[in-house]
């Protein structure tokens, strides 16, 4: 089996820092790190006091060479990150240390974690849950305060025991008729039917308030993405400029995106956003402007906001008009820019050429944009409510799937009873609702998609 084995990664991300650390789990680990380890006093590592931090040198046994100044940290399981005995090498952070002491290891009987295997261990070992390894994608991951707040209620569980409650209840439930089904002659159906009813409607209710937190869950975690448009000297740049100077993102560069010159990020409202200039991916990336066109298309229909510049200074043009019918019925904001000098372009001409969420003045050149930029987000992301506090809500696209998929289970439950079906017809909906919740948290959920998942990690996860 291959979680017998002991695997090690380089825990800190590649480059030049103070510190670099190697991880190392896996029943071994202690033996194999105290062949390498060489430090004041005779007591191997397997007998020193579990939880301490030890001070010596990695040393290759074979030359005699010492490779590295260390700490190393023991940590036995099944108290340790993946609930087995875990030792963590601190060398000093360049890149040669901590790939020589790597090298070493896997000379030495351990083998390299492949991406997300630590935390696949702890889901394994039973000290996480898959919502609560999600969570800790989406920590690594997040861009704003809010998105990591939100990754953090989710690692403290607030996924995982929504689930488990409503798994107990219905579980509960299809046993009760499981009775029903065996001992039939006993005639308790309908008494039966009318409990579950009773029971499944306050499981439906809380399905409901747990969904009414998804799309807010999901931009908060996701974050938007936002198109700006408009004919060239609309003002695109220097609202892209305005916008950015207030909105500066924590996190520049973001893992795993290419960033070209038409894609900014920044945060707003807490919210993580990407704004993309339409007219950049004409001018930069194509040649045949039919391409070009055809991707702004593309990014225009995906988008969460489309924010549409129009010189407010001038009359309508012809191209103005066909952008406007192009973004007409999208969640679009018109902007008439320019709105420091004499405006021509009423509200009225505006309407004339299809149906857009607001229309708004701003001056780019003074560095306007923000403020209107931000009431909209918040209106997308939180509808208008108040920003509350991230507990209790569900962000991640799978889980929301999954429990509208259990909700629809338990409806259909509903409407076996109502329509006086039999009772197994009930339990057969209450179980399908059970696995698929069991799915989020990894109880019932396949081999594949569990490997698929995890794939998703970086390495040294
Ligand atoms: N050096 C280091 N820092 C790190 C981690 C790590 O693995 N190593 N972590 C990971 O990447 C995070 C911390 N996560 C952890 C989660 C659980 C346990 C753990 O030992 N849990 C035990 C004991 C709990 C307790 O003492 O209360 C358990 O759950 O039984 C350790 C780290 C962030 N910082
Ligand atoms: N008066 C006034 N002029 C503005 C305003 N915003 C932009 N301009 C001017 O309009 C011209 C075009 O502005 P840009 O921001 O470069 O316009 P653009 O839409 O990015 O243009 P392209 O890059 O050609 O697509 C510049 O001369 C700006 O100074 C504004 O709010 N008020
Ligand atoms: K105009």
């Amino acid at each position: 089996m291959y979680i017998d084995d002991t695997i090690a990664a380089i825990a800190t991300p590649p480059g030049i820092g103070g510190v670099g650390i190697i991880r190392v789990s896996g029943k071994d680990s202690f033996p194999i790190v105290n062949s390498l380890f060489k430090s004041a006093g005779t007591v191997p590592l397997m007998d020193r006091q579990n939880r301490t931090i030890q001070y010596g040198t990695i040393v290759d046994p074979a030359t005699n060479k010492t490779i590295d100044e260390v700490l190393v940290l023991l940590m036995k399981g099944p108290h340790s990150y993946t609930a087995e005995d875990v030792v963590e090498i601190q060398c000093h952070g360049g890149i040669v240390p901590v790939r020589q002491i790597l090298k070493l290891l896997v000379n030495h009987d351990v083998r390299m974690a492949e991406a997300g295997e630590f935390t696949k261990r702890a889901f394994m070992n039973g000290r996480i849950d898959l919502t609560q390894a999600e969570a800790i994608i989406d920590i690594i991951e997040a861009k704003t305060e809010d998105s990591l707040s939100l990754a953090v209620s989710q690692l403290d569980g607030t996924v995982s025991s929504f689930v488990k409650d409503v798994r107990e209840q219905l579980i509960a439930m299809i046993a009760h008729l499981e009775v029903t089904i065996d001992y039939p002659e006993e005639d308790i159906e309908d008494v039966t039917s009318q409990e579950v009813r009773e029971q499944l409607e306050p499981i439906l209710k809380a399905m409901d308030e747990l969904l009414s937190t998804a799309n807010t869950g999901r931009l908060i975690r996701d974050g938007i993405t936002t198109v700006i448009v408009g004919r060239p000297n609309a003002g695109k740049s220097s609202l892209m400029n305005a916008l950015l100077r207030e909105n500066r993102a924590i996190v520049t560069d973001i893992p795993g995106t290419t960033r070209d010159s038409i894609e900014e990020y920044m945060t707003v409202e807490g919210i993580s956003l990407r704004l993309i200039d339409t007219a950049g991916i004409r001018d930069t990336q194509d040649t045949v402007e039919a391409l070009g066109v055809e991707r702004a298309r593309d990014y225009i229909n995906k988008a969460d906001i489309v924010l549409c510049v129009i010189d407010g200074s001038t009359p309508l043009t012809p191209e103005e008009i066909e952008i406007l019918t192009s973004v007409s019925g999208l969640n679009t904001i018109v902007l008439l820019n320019k709105s420091d000098v004499a405006q021509v372009v009423t509200d009225e001409n505006i309407k004339e050429h299809g149906t857009f969420t607001a229309i708004e003045r701003i001056s780019a050149k003074e560095g306007e944009g923000s403020a209107v930029l931000s009431k909209w987000v918040q209106e997308l992301v939180y509808g208008g409510r108040v920003k509350q506090d991230n507990s209790a809500m569900i962000s991640n696209v799978r889980h929301i799937s999954l429990v509208e998929q259990a909700k629809a289970q338990v409806e259909e439950a509903l409407s076996s009873i109502d329509m006086g079906m039999p009772v197994d017809f009930v339990a057969t909906d209450l179980r399908s609702a059970w696995e698929l919740l069991g799915d989020i948290t990894g109880d019932t959920i396949r081999e594949s998609m569990i490997d698929e998942l995890f794939s998703r990690f970086c390495l040294g996860k």
